[in-house]
């Protein structure tokens, strides 16, 4: 793959998408396109970092296929197995360039368009982070059965109350770091699962990083489905008190 234009020499941004996927084979193409078209439209340099833990769906071939069409946008970072969301954003962030990193799902529940509102919102506050938020503003969830909206809602009354941290979602995971915020926070906390976005949040605000907030509407996946199981539940109330104790 032809290297792509390094932020540190050409003293512009460059946004990393990392994007980690497990079985997202008829997702991949279409949020490809879609960012591609997101960042052309806005002049802005990017790539996508693709962590596909071997799904067994066939998304690496997928991939592959994108990261020649798209060259030098895409790469494909590969793991033998499924290690969980959490890792494969640490082993995605080894491989960006950017000087500023997006993480975001596959499925489509995190749609592109609200990318250019995360930037310009990062750059008029200068903001450390800028969460999308789907329980403020305008945001919203759709198409989630009510067990599962208690769950979200539920997970995110409960970090609230124990732990105060004053972000309104705090276990979505669309969101714009700093490269080197996202650096030192992957480096501060050991939650590695989905419990990770409501840690790095709350790390974030005990060291006096700003976070900036975005409203987004997050739709659940038409393919596929969803890795979210009664033990990550778990983990991550677990998480949540182990925070209260340390911060
Ligand atoms: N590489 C890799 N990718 C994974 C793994 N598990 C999930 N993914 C990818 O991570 C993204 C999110 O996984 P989903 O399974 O679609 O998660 P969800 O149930 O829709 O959960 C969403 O909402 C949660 C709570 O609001 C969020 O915490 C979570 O990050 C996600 O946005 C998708 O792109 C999926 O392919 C894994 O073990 N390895
Ligand atoms: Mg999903």
């Amino acid at each position: 793959m032809a290297p792509a234009k390094s932020s540190k020499s050409s003293g512009k941004a460059l946004y990393s998408v990392i994007l980690p996927t497990f079985n997202e084979r008829q997702n991949l193409p279409i949020i490809t396109w879609l960012l591609n078209r997101t960042f052309t439209e806005q002049n802005l340099d990017w790539e996508l970092v693709i962590v596909d833990d071997g799904s067994p769906d066939g998304t690496q071939d997928v991939a592959k296929q994108l990261v020649k069409v798209y060259a030098p946008h895409v790469q494909l970072q590969p793991r033998t197995g499924k290690l969980g969301l959490g890792t494969a954003y640490v082993h995605g962030l080894k491989f960006a360039r950017g000087n500023y990193i997006i993480i975001m799902d596959a499925d489509f529940s995190h749609h592109p368009k609200f990318i250019p509102q995360m930037i310009e919102k990062q750059r008029q506050g200068n903001y450390d982070i800028v969460t999308g938020t789907r329980y403020a503003g305008d945001g919203g969830v759709y198409g989630w059965d009510l067990k599962r909206k208690l769950t979200s809602k539920g997970a995110n009354i409960f970090a609230d109350t124990v732990l105060r941290p004053g972000v309104s979602d705090l276990t979505g995971s669309f969101r714009l770091y700093k490269r080197a915020v996202l650096e030192k926070l992957f480096e501060s906390t050991d939650a590695r699962g989905f419990t990770m976005q409501m840690a790095l949040a709350v790390t974030a605000k005990a060291k006096g990083l700003s976070i900036g907030e975005v409203p987004i509407s997050f739709v659940d996946r038409v393919y596929g489905d969803s890795k979210l199981g009664g033990e990550e539940i778990v983990e991550y109330a677990k998480g949540v008190l182990q925070l209260w104790w340390t911060t």
